[in-house]
């Protein structure tokens, strides 16, 4: 006999005795009551008017009392049922689990047999979250409202690299799957799995994909409520806005139905680690944090304003417990201290993109075109390696093949601004005359497209450039249509509905297709604009180069890591700034001269072009002054930032020689180290650009990047100037050996070679040829 009096040897000990003896500790632990009297009633223990009698008690305790008075009254099987309806809902009953495990409560054959109806508020919740999640997850983004595609038929796995808080890597994960799990955990302590990458390298459709596991029940995870946010919808509260944090959880996601006593939020405030939260682009909102003065704690009762919700869920100050994924661009500062584990995206591996455009074109011809371009082209493959890039250039190419007799991909030289060129080619053809499918035309020509299209062009770039200008990514109604653009405008793909900002169900605000788009559209805009002065058009340079004090809040401060003053450096700050500027450059260019004098008179094309070219090279100069040097033994060293890189993107994109030569001319270190820059392979044919234009050797250290096989290839021109090599920690194969091996064994004049290769093989056969010629290998593995 136990403790508490109940044979547990005797087989049978009655339900009725169980429901007497534990009265207390059952009317202390049943919290919800709908579920039992639903399921009572249902199985007819239980009848109407009972139910009545239930419902008009006046507290939850005395209510549970009269439950247990009615159940014994109905006699053992009735009590029988009871308890079986609190095993079953264990997710609603979850305090009385412990209790059922004590005393040994195993349900006999015959209650099995009766059916139990989860009604309760909180699984009902959890189901409905499930299904709403499913719904908004299913689809990828696509250009153009009536197309869509399906999350499964097009989401391809990524190179998804895991470090620790001192930046060495710890591996990679194989899927989605694995993002919540212990691997690459460099902190147990903090809650928060950090996702980051640069631009378009696929952080949204990652938490998509986690999403739309986690409602197919397919994560592996003990979650109950994942509640998904975009940063940017933080930027649209004024600076006294107050809301709950009930509020905040369910107005964003779903609310609860029929739950009175609002058991979901006070279930999640009491067991805050079955909640997971998703927090994408957080590089969104740095500007908002830095104005705000708030104070550090809240609990979860209290009004604040929700961007010090956010910052105190990411802590860890409230719903303390739960798991959080946040993504952000590159280089958006983050304390290393609130962060559980960083996964940083690299994008699509050559394999990998095989397999996304196999998935992109199930027609075996455009398939086998596809690959047999980006095969002549590493440097399309390595632009490709960014999945937004990628999906631009097939979703053109499918497009543009079924619109004309012949398109191909573009060629060597293709910059950003020519894949987004193509991309707005796509959108403006929608409005010409000729549907696809129906007419094939026998020659493109863009500049008619753009010409057609012009004015409704010209108002999204104006859309575009006026929420730059005031740091808006999301626009309503009165935004769009003051710069001219009809409700016909909004179908062709530039603006996408941000339907669920708006309860009533009608999509009331709009933001571009991707934040790149927005910063190509508004540099377009910078080209059109014939009203202001010429030198309106560095608006976002001088913005950029502008001195600035980032004040952190007391508590944004875990958070972002960063309150340093910014230089006076053009090319150093915010992102969708440095892209809009890398645009301009494009626009401006030569190679674009033909395009936009359809769009510009041409005089002030020229103008603006040379205002632009007289901008970049005096920056450029003063940027190259401005890096720090250092003397050692090889001679004067340099270490550059990821702000040289956006100039080299820049100048690459200008496609000017004089400009290029100047820059090769300026780098009067004999050594650059370019380590941890986030150069990937794109940013190659950008390095090998200037460098090809060098006279004086030099050596280049670019271990730590993100470069592959393709951007190998790409460098191939310069490595006749190089002395030092070193591509340590990046991600070759053996075929880049190979052609290191080959080109620099050629040139003789390197004498460091730094780089890890898969398999020893190629390195065997190469190790002896370079050895010959006193070459010092550093760190073959
Ligand atoms: N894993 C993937 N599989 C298939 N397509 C992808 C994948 N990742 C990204 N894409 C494509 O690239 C587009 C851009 O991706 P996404 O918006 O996720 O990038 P991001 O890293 O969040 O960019 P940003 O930092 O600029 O917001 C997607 O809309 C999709 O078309």
């Amino acid at each position: 006999i136990a403790e508490d009096g109940v044979d547990n040897s005797e087989k049978e000990v009655s339900s009725l005795h169980i429901l007497r003896y534990h009265r207390e500790l059952l009317v202390s632990r049943v919290k919800s009551i709908q579920c039992i009297l639903d399921n009572l009633l249902a199985s007819g223990f239980l009848c109407v008017e009972d139910v009545e009698i239930v419902e008009h008690t006046t507290t939850k305790t005395n209510q549970v009392r009269k439950i247990l008075e009615l159940v014994q009254c109905k006699g053992e099987e009735a009590c029988e049922y009871f308890i079986y309806i609190l095993y079953k809902v264990c997710d609603a009953y979850i305090d009385l689990q412990p209790w059922l495990k004590e005393i040994n409560y195993k349900p006999k054959d015959s209650v099995q047999a009766m059916k139990v109806v989860n009604t309760d508020p909180i699984s009902r919740y959890c189901e409905k979250l499930r299904h709403e999640i499913g719904r908004d997850t299913c689809f990828i983004m696509s250009y153009g409202q009536r197309e869509e595609t399906m999350l499964e038929d097009l989401y391809t796995d990524t190179q998804m690299e895991l470090f620790d808080d001192r930046n060495e890597s710890l591996g990679f994960l194989e899927s989605p799957v694995e993002l919540l799990g212990e691997q690459g955990v460099f902190n147990p302590h903090a809650e928060t799995i950090y996702v980051t990458g640069d631009a378009g390298m696929g952080k949204s459709i990652l938490l998509q994909k986690l999403q739309n596991l986690w409602s197919k029940r397919e994560l592996q995870t003990d979650i109950m409520f994942l509640f998904k946010f975009r940063c940017r919808m933080f930027s649209t509260f004024r600076d006294t806005d107050e809301i709950s944090l009930r509020d905040l959880l369910f107005k964003y996601n779903c609310y609860p139905d029929q739950d009175p006593d609002n058991e979901v939020f006070n279930y999640i405030v009491r067991f805050p680690e079955k909640a997971l939260f998703t927090f994408d682009g957080f590089d969104e909102i740095q500007e908002e944090l830095t104005l705000m003065n708030v104070p550090e704690v809240v609990s979860p009762e209290e009004r604040a304003h929700p961007l010090l919700l956010l910052i105190n869920i990411l802590c860890g100050k409230l719903l303390n417990g739960s798991q959080k994924v946040l993504t952000a661009r590159t280089g958006t500062p983050v304390q290393s201290r609130v962060i559980r584990k960083k996964v940083v995206l690299r994008g699509f591996s050559p394999v990998h993109l095989k397999t996304y455009a196999h998935l992109h074109f199930k027609e075996q011809e455009h398939h086998n075109l596809v690959l047999v371009q980006l095969d002549a082209s590493p440097h399309l493959s390595g632009l490709c390696s960014t999945p937004l890039f990628c999906w631009i250039v097939f979703k053109s190419f499918k497009h543009l093949y079924t619109m004309h007799d012949t398109f191909e991909l573009p060629e060597t030289c293709v910059t950003l601004t020519d894949i987004f060129l193509l991309l707005s080619e796509v959108f403006l053809s929608r409005l010409s005359l000729h549907p696809p499918g129906i007419l094939k035309r026998s020659t493109r020509c863009s500049s008619e497209t753009f010409k057609a299209g012009l004015k409704s062009f010209a108002a999204f770039a104006k859309l575009a450039f006026q929420g730059m200008e005031r740091g808006h990514l999301i626009f309503n109604q009165e935004e769009i249509t003051s710069c001219g653009l009809m409700e016909e405008d909004l179908l062709i793909g530039f603006l996408r509905p941000v339907s669920q900002y708006d309860a009533c169900g009608s999509p009331a605000t709009f933001e571009f297709l991707h934040k790149t788009l927005q910063s190509f559209l508004a540099a377009f805009y910078l080209v059109l604009d014939d009203q202001g002065p010429v030198s309106s058009l560095l608006k976002f340079f001088t913005e950029c180069s502008r001195t600035r004090q980032t004040f952190c809040l007391p508590c944004a401060s875990c958070i972002s890591g960063s309150s340093a003053v910014r230089g006076k450096d053009p090319f150093k700050s915010k992102e969708h700034l440095q892209f809009a500027n890398l645009f301009l450059c494009g626009l401006l260019s030569k190679a674009h001269t033909g395009l936009m004098e359809h769009m510009v008179p041409p005089l002030l094309l020229k103008k603006k072009r040379a205002f632009l070219k007289q901008y970049l090279s005096t920056s450029v100069k003063s940027h190259l002054h401005g890096l720090p040097h250092y003397s050692s033994d090889e001679g004067r060293r340099v270490h550059v930032l990821p702000s040289f890189l956006w100039m080299l993107r820049c100048i690459f994109e200008t496609g000017s020689k004089d400009v290029a030569r100047m820059t090769a001319k300026g780098i009067t270190a004999n050594f650059l180290k370019l380590g941890y820059c986030n150069v990937y392979s794109g940013d190659c044919t950008a390095i090998n650009f200037v460098l090809q234009h060098r006279q004086k050797l030099l050596g280049l250290d670019m271990d730590n990047n993100n470069i592959s096989d393709y951007g190998v290839k790409q460098l191939q021109p310069s490595f006749c100037k190089m002395t030092v090599v070193r591509f340590c920690v990046n991600e070759l194969s053996d075929s880049s050996v190979e052609v290191l091996a080959e080109e620099l064994c050629k040139h003789k004049v390197v004498k460091i070679l730094g780089c890890v290769s898969i398999s020893i093989i190629p390195v065997r056969k190469y190790v002896f040829m370079l050895l010959k010629y006193n070459l010092w290998l550093l760190t073959f593995s």
